[in-house]
């Protein structure tokens, strides 16, 4: 999927690794993730003993492995960093744990796509530091048994309700990634600016941070879009003016849904009646992946109260029809109860 908008990482965003703060002072938002996780980190160094094993949830692009980056550093300790799906074999992982060094950060992206057999023997390593495997086949088959250094597994999933309880409950510090506030945003853009040596004018900065979708990684992805617009035009400035332009010419509108989200609620509206409608169903009739639907267009569309989540599948809310410029039908109603509420006369 190639939008603007995803908060998906594109393969080759090198600009985004000069952008990442370095310090947790530097980490805009997320005041209860990072207030946590400061007094957490505060008292592992001080004990000289290893972090708590944290996992971090919640949408694509919003500083899961900024944040990890950021724990390692702030530990003063090795970050080494992996992902489920390239985890394939058992000995991979225990490959990676055996090189760790005493309290090292290991960060593994995606845990929600680790393989069963790999995730096994992740359980004892966190729990009790140690390894379990089994050599050679057979009958001459014997399983040894390794001790570990203590580590600080940091993972990241889109998805905390796809893992197995038993990994979850081995997470002392699970923490949930919210959507950025507008302001917020506009920090981490002028930080961003100041960085690139940009001159973003503060309304400049607004508009941006008004049409990211609540995500710093959409948000650096747009000022490096509207950046190459304003320097077509000569602006020497990023000002509202030259922002919004450009942004028009991306075709992100003002509420910051770009045309994959409007077609994901022209969908919903146009073929099912505004729903319900199962995902299933919305993700064939706009051609995407049913992971992007849930992962990426839907988090943001609930959190801005344009659909709704019901057990019998997604709704369209007043909301939606009212960005796309259409009434809301009429909801069947009851037919009031007579006499329930009149007053005696
Ligand atoms: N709180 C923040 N303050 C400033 N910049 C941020 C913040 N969070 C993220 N960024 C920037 O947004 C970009 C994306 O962040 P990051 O790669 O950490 O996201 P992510 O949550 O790991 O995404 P994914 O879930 O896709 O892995 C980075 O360029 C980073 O610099
Ligand atoms: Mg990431």
């Amino acid at each position: 999927m190639t939008r603007i908008i995803s908060g998906e990482a594109a393969p080759a965003e090198a600009p985004d690794k000069a952008l990442r703060p370095q310090t947790l002072a530097e980490f805009v938002g997320q005041q209860a993730a990072k207030g946590n996780l400061k007094v957490f980190i505060d008292a592992a160094r001080e004990r000289g003993e290893a972090l708590d094993h944290v996992l971090l949830f919640g949408p694509p692009g919003l500083g899961k492995t900024t944040l990890a980056q950021i724990v390692a550093r702030e530990l003063g300790v090795n970050f080494r960093a992996t992902s489920g799906p390239v985890l394939a074999k058992a000995g991979d992982l225990a490959a990676i744990l055996t090189n760790l060094e005493p309290n090292d950060v290991l960060f593994i992206d995606e845990i929600h796509r680790l393989a069963a057999n790999v995730e096994e023997i992740l359980y004892p390593a966190m729990e009790d530091h140690v390894l379990d495997l089994v050599i050679g086949e057979g009958p001459s088959a014997r399983s040894i048994r390794i001790d570990l250094a203590p580590f600080t597994l940091v993972a990241a999933t889109t998805r905390a309700g796809l893992l197995a309880t038993p990994l979850r409950d081995r997470f002392g510090i699970p923490l949930r990634l919210e959507f950025y506030s507008k302001d917020e945003l506009q920090q981490v853009l002028t930080q961003a600016a100041r960085k690139m040596n940009l001159s973003l004018a503060p309304d400049g900065a607004a508009e941006i941070a008004a049409r990211a979708r609540g995500t710093p990684r959409v948000a650096g992805r747009l000022l490096r879009r509207v950046r190459d617009f304003a320097s077509a035009d000569g602006s020497p400035v990023i000002d509202q003016k030259t922002a919004a332009k450009a942004l028009a010419r991306l075709e992100v509108d003002e509420a910051g849904l770009d045309s994959l989200d409007r077609r994901y609620l022209r969908a919903l509206i146009d073929n099912y009646g505004g729903g319900p409608a199962g995902v299933e169903t919305l993700a064939y009739a706009i051609a995407e992946a049913r992971d992007a639907v849930e992962d990426v267009i839907e988090p943001f569309l609930l959190q801005q109260g344009f659909i709704q989540r019901t057990p019998r599948g997604r709704m369209a809310c007043g909301k939606a029809y009212g960005h796309l410029g259409l009434t809301e039908p009429p909801k069947a109603k009851l037919p009031p109860l007579p006499g329930l509420f009149e007053e005696d006369a």
